[in-house]
């Protein structure tokens, strides 16, 4: 037996002992080969590791997309500026880059995110980086690439540092052949797009770690989120916060799905703080480790009614982009999310009308309903 795999197979059956029950605690190859004396005694359960007055030290990867830098700054409100470390590939805004640690960090590199985990003293990671549904399909090697092997970076990152790992999964982790009004926690999922089965992947990996490795996974399935301060990274649902933009600016806004296509959304409030409350969940109250989330769901011609209301000028016209199109004809109407709301009492406070009221309150719209309405 050539020495390392010697060296692993020697320390697995160290860490194999029935105080384990059920659990096997060996880690994955690439950790025992990397750095058997970071293997915690207790490799059962990592998260028991720190206590609940400690504040957790943050990693966000991808987080100058359209979710990131929300995520970052609601966490540092919570946690303290710099305990909140954001990281992308790309070179940050200079407003982004005075309010708090930011810096590079490819996922794809696993050799730089350990090292980053490991001179920060990470505790907590949120795996923000992804290729979203449209662009995915537009190139599918790099989709592959980010949302698969980036992922199973990061999950070795985290089994091998005892940190507690949120990756969110997405309302695409469904298809066609799933119910979808509404969709629950547990049914068929046979996506259609490489994004989807990369989510679908995440999960699964991510619960497999944790019943493997005791990894403190933790993952919610997001519907469309909507944010009035950063700009969508090519999804489907891209369109519910473009209109905002183009409605405010110019009065009008040509919509690239049909009237008609219902999907779930939630204002980027309700997902941050949904985000945060499953993170802080006592893991004895979490039943499952994917919950879906839920808020509203409405269609192009809904959204466009509710802002008609505040701009009477209003105009919506419709070019339909049939690659989206059949993306979100295979998506969920709705979520179920009993589970959330039993389970760590999830609750979300925007519907339609907030959620227009205060999106065209940030573009800075006179936001007067119409005399007519
Ligand atoms: N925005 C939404 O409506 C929804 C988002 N999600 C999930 O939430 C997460 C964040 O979403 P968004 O912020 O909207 O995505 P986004 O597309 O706006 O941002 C993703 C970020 O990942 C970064 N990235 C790409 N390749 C990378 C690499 N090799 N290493 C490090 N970073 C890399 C990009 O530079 C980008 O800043 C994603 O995992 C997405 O699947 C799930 C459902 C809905
Ligand atoms: C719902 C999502 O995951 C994302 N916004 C997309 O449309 O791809």
């Amino acid at each position: 037996m050539p020495a390392v795999r010697m060296l692993q197979h020697v320390v697995g059956q160290l860490l194999l002992g029935p105080a384990c029950g059920c659990r096997t605690s060996a880690l994955p190859a690439r950790s025992l080969g990397a750095s058997p004396w970071q293997i915690p005694a207790n490799a059962n359960f990592h998260s028991a590791s720190f206590s609940e007055t400690d504040r957790p030290r943050v990693l966000i990867t991808g987080g100058l997309g359209q979710l990131g830098v929300g995520l970052a700054n609601f966490l540092r409100k919570r946690f303290g500026k710099d305990n909140v470390i954001l990281s992308d590939i790309r070179k940050p805004p200079d407003h982004i880059f005075q309010s708090g640690p930011c810096i590079y960090s490819d996922i794809l590199d696993y050799k730089n995110l350990r090292e980053i985990v490991v001179n920060n003293g990470i505790t907590w990671l949120f795996h923000y980086s992804a290729l979203l549904s449209a662009v995915g399909e537009a190139n599918v090697s790099l989709a592959k690439a980010v949302n698969i092997t980036g992922l199973h970076n990061v999950l070795d990152v985290a089994v091998e540092h005892g940190l507690r790992l949120f990756v969110p999964s997405t309302i695409g982790a469904f298809g066609p052949t799933s119910p979808r009004d509404p969709t629950p926690d547990l049914c068929v999922q046979r996506p259609r797009t490489i994004y989807g089965v990369s989510k679908v992947h995440a999960e699964l990996m991510g619960e497999y770690y944790h019943h493997r490795y005791g990894l403190d996974f933790r993952c919610l399935r997001y519907p469309g989120i909507i944010s009035a301060d950063s700009q969508p990274g090519g999804g489907t649902t891209d369109y519910a916060v473009q209109i905002f933009h183009d409605a405010v600016k110019n009065g009008k806004f040509e919509c690239n799905l049909k009237p008609s296509t219902r999907l779930p959304m939630m204002y980027i409030d309700d997902c941050l703080r949904a985000t945060l409350e499953v993170m802080e969940a006592p893991a004895e109250s979490l039943s499952m480790r994917t919950y879906n989330i839920n808020a509203m769901s409405f269609t192009p011609e809904e959204l466009a009614q509710e802002v008609h209301k505040h701009i009477p000028e209003f105009q919506i016209t419709y070019n339909v982009d049939s690659a989206r199109q059949a993306i979100a004809d295979g998506w969920p109407v709705s979520l179920d999310d009993s589970n959330a709301r039993k389970d760590w009492k999830w609750k979300h406070d925007f519907d339609l009308p907030e959620l227009v009221t205060t999106m065209l309150n940030f573009h800075g719209s006179d936001t007067r309903i119409a005399q007519a309405n």
